[in-house]
């Protein structure tokens, strides 16, 4: 994004990433408890409303975002059943809405299938070669963009992350982890609002999303 502001902490519609973040996780009826994986650094989080919230908790993140992921985890499991269901977010991603949160809750227990929320690609796809040219055009009707939240069982996604951090694999979301391990992973329509800010244009169409929502528009 550029900027001296930490991209968690920029703020859109009155509210940090973060914290819009963490709103629609904790407005989501499915939702015990959020732990919150922070840089070390982190000189901004204790000024935040939210996390006084009693289930809120915080960590010290790491290196990689698969780093923070299992760092949250592994403190989690101090507190939790291995054997309960964890939901894995991106601060980066406010325009999630408690909705979202529930559809793919009901369809992973419903099936007992870990899964992800997910788009399908719109868009004709190339594959490119070492020259920058088409080395190919992929089948569109098998590809999706995946979203956050991603939500598997704690112990077997902590085994997982482990092992492919171990490995040296990397690992750009939990369902990557999840497959390496061999576990099958559903994809579950997700909403374009949920988009994970990356460039600055990211933040108006968010703040759009946001507003429409506040004004109870369809999205
Ligand atoms: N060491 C890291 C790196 C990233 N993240 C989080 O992972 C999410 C998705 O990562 P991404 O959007 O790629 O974040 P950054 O790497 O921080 O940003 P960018 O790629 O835009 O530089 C973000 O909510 C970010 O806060 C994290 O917890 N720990
Ligand atoms: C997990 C993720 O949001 C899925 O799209 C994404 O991979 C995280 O962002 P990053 O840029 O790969 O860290």
């Amino acid at each position: 994004m550029g900027g001296d502001t930490p991209k968690q902490y920029l703020e859109v519609a009155g509210l940090s990433l973060l914290e819009h973040s963490l709103a629609a996780l904790l407005a989501a009826p499915s939702i015990a408890s959020v732990t919150i994986a922070l840089h070390p650094q982190d000189g901004r989080a204790a000024d935040i409303p939210l996390l006084q919230d009693p289930r809120v908790h915080t960590v010290i993140g790491g290196d990689e975002r698969a780093d923070s992921v299992l760092a949250a985890l592994q403190d989690l499991a101090n507190r939790a059943s291995t054997d309960c269901w964890v939901l894995v977010h991106d601060a980066a991603r406010p325009g999630l809405a408690p909705g979202d949160v529930e559809r793919l809750v009901d369809a992973v227990t419903a099936r007992q299938r870990g899964g992800i929320l997910a788009e399908p690609v719109v868009d004709t796809v190339k594959r490119s070669d070492s020259n920058g040219c088409v080395a190919a055009t992929l089948d569109r009707t098998e590809l999706w963009r995946a979203q956050t939240p991603q939500m598997f069982p704690l112990g077997e996604l902590i085994a997982a992350m482990s092992g492919a951090l171990k490995e040296g694999l990397t690992v750009t979301d939990e369902a990557s982890a999840m497959e390496l391990a061999g576990q099958p992973v559903q994809l579950v329509a997700g909403a374009a609002a949920n988009l994970k800010v990356t460039v600055p244009a990211d933040l108006e169409l968010v703040a759009w999303y946001l507003d429409r929502r506040a004004k109870g528009e369809e999205e």
